[in-house]
């Protein structure tokens, strides 16, 4: 039986850095070593002060502060932690393709395959390669191709571990996770793979919640989480629209159908749209699947997830250019919220850079707060768009540290993340410095509208009639 001393992990990201972080932390045996391209995220991951990693998820910065330097190590070094690893994690970025065959649809897979020859043109030792990065089903086949040949003797086993995560409760999903996907070979070496990452899992998750299966189950499962996942959103957020017009309220509507033990009640908030590096990029993925093999039915079916996404975020900000009397031009517009939901500074595809895009293509002034998001990212993800140039996108935004001088002659207030903080406020002060009528439009149901229509607000919410 093969045990685990020394791990690789190649890709320092979301993913990469806590899931690597929860194994040293509770296999003290095995050394991880974390290595990336990415010098400065590398640099950041070893900062002296670990408030300062990359990535913001609660309880992160505590568990790298228990495990760096004892068992848990991040490096640029990528051919000698590749050379001293008994196991590889391949945990790099799979975005969607922005080029050539499959463009805007496909999973971009170049980042993989350099891994993958990496690999194979250093490992002088066998290994156990595991996909831990969302991967098209059938991928291990060409991973292991590229392994296979280069005629230097070294043993590869590919296994399918894909991550199942979600940002902002990154540690306590990895601490206790739902269940643990571990795909491989149905040979006799493909299963001691599988079960020394088994055992390497047993060493904190209950034996049960550790499911196995072939290689190509374990890819597809990962699509179809996520598919399943995003499509009950678009579900809720299709019938949010209907509770606009009908005096229906979503919330209640949510309440009344997740109590039935066969739908369940979560994942049903009605919300300006779902953002976030996996789901769109999946589904698209997903599609592109279906529609390669001839599934055409199949590939609509899942395309109209994010259809219905595109739209939810797009009649959002429509919404606020009717209320304002029809125009937004040099209005002042202040959002509370960048990233893409609470607890995380990640902004991948949040529906707050859509919402605003769309409200800088009507000339709004617009002034932004986000607790952990920098200014920086900000102005790059508007410039990823291309909308307009990033001198113009400067010149209408301004990003903001204390929300509270944010408000004075704003037309309106739009939440877009649901951070607990913006609970608190004080809006009476906020209504006070505000021009009348103050509007507010809750992207994410998180306000108490009854107490905001006392204090004065005009008030729009997702999925409630006016
Ligand atoms: N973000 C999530 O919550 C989440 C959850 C589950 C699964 N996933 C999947 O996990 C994978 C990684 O996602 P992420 O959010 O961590 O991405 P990320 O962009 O945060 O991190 C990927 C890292 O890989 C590095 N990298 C790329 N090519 C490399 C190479 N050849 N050698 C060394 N380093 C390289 C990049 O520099 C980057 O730091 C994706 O496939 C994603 O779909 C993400
Ligand atoms: O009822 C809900 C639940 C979520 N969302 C939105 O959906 C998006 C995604 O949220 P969530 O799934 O919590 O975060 P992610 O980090 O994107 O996690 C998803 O994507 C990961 C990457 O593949 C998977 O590992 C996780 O299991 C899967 O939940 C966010 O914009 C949320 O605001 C809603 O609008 N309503």
């Amino acid at each position: 039986m093969k045990v685990i001393k020394n791990i690789c992990c190649i890709g320092a990201g979301y993913v990469g850095g806590p899931t690597m972080t929860m194994i040293a932390a509770k296999c003290p045996h095995i050394e991880v070593n974390v290595v990336d391209i990415n010098s400065e995220r590398i640099a950041a991951w070893n900062d002296i002060n670990v408030d300062n990693i990359p990535i913001y998820e609660p309880g992160l910065s505590e568990l790298v502060a228990e495990t760096r330097g004892r068992n848990l190590f991040f490096s640029t070094d990528v051919d000698k932690a590749i050379q001293a690893a008994d196991m590889i994690f391949i945990s790099v970025n799979t975005p969607t393709k922005t080029y050539g065959v499959g463009k805007g649809m496909a999973a971009d897979l170049k980042y993989i395959e350099l891994c993958a020859r990496q690999i194979a043109a250093v490992a002088t030792t066998d290994k156990i390669i595991v996909e831990k990065s969302t991967l098209p089903v059938r991928t291990a086949e060409a991973l292991k191709r590229i392994l296979d040949n280069t005629g230097n003797g070294v043993n590869y086993e590919i296994l399918s571990n894909p991550e199942f995560l979600a940002e902002g409760t990154a540690v306590s999903d990895l601490l206790n996770p739902d269940r643990v996907l571990i795909g491989g070979e149905e040979t006799e070496s493909g299963r001691l793979a599988q079960q020394a990452l088994v055992d390497v899992y047993a060493n904190w998750v209950p034996k049960d919640r550790i499911l196995t299966t072939n290689v190509w189950s374990s890819e597809l499962s990962k699509l179809t989480a996520n598919a399943f996942l995003a499509q009950r959103v678009s579900s809720i957020n299709a019938i949010s629209e209907l509770c606009e017009v009908t005096e229906a309220d979503v919330d209640e509507v949510a309440r009344a159908i997740g109590a039935d033990s066969r739908i369940g009640s979560k994942f049903l908030k009605a919300s300006v749209g779902f953002g976030g590096s996996c789901f769109q990029k999946d589904i698209l993925n997903l599609v592109y699947i279906a529609q390669s093999y001839g599934l055409h039915e199949v590939a609509d079916y899942w395309e109209q997830v994010i259809i219905m996404n595109d739209h939810q975020k797009r009649r959002f900000a429509k919404k606020i250019v009717e209320t304002l009397f029809n125009t937004v031009s040099g209005k002042k517009i202040v959002i509370l919220g960048w990233a893409f939901k609470k607890d995380t500074n990640d902004t991948r595809e949040s529906a707050a850079i859509y919402v605003v895009d769309y409200l800088l293509s009507e000339q709004a002034e617009i002034i932004i707060y986000d607790p952990k998001v920098s200014a920086e990212r900000i102005f790059s993800d508007l410039e990823y768009l291309n909308t307009r140039t990033n001198k113009e996108n400067r010149e209408l935004v301004t990003v903001v540290e204390n929300p509270m001088l944010a408000f004075a002659d704003s037309h309106a207030a739009v939440v877009l993340t649901e951070w607990d903080e913006f609970k608190s406020y004080d809006w009476k002060q906020i209504y006070a410095a505000m021009l009348k009528p103050a509007f507010l439009f809750d992207g994410r149901m998180l306000l108490n509208h009854n107490q905001l229509v006392d204090i004065g607000f005009q008030t729009f919410t997702i999925g409630k009639g006016q």
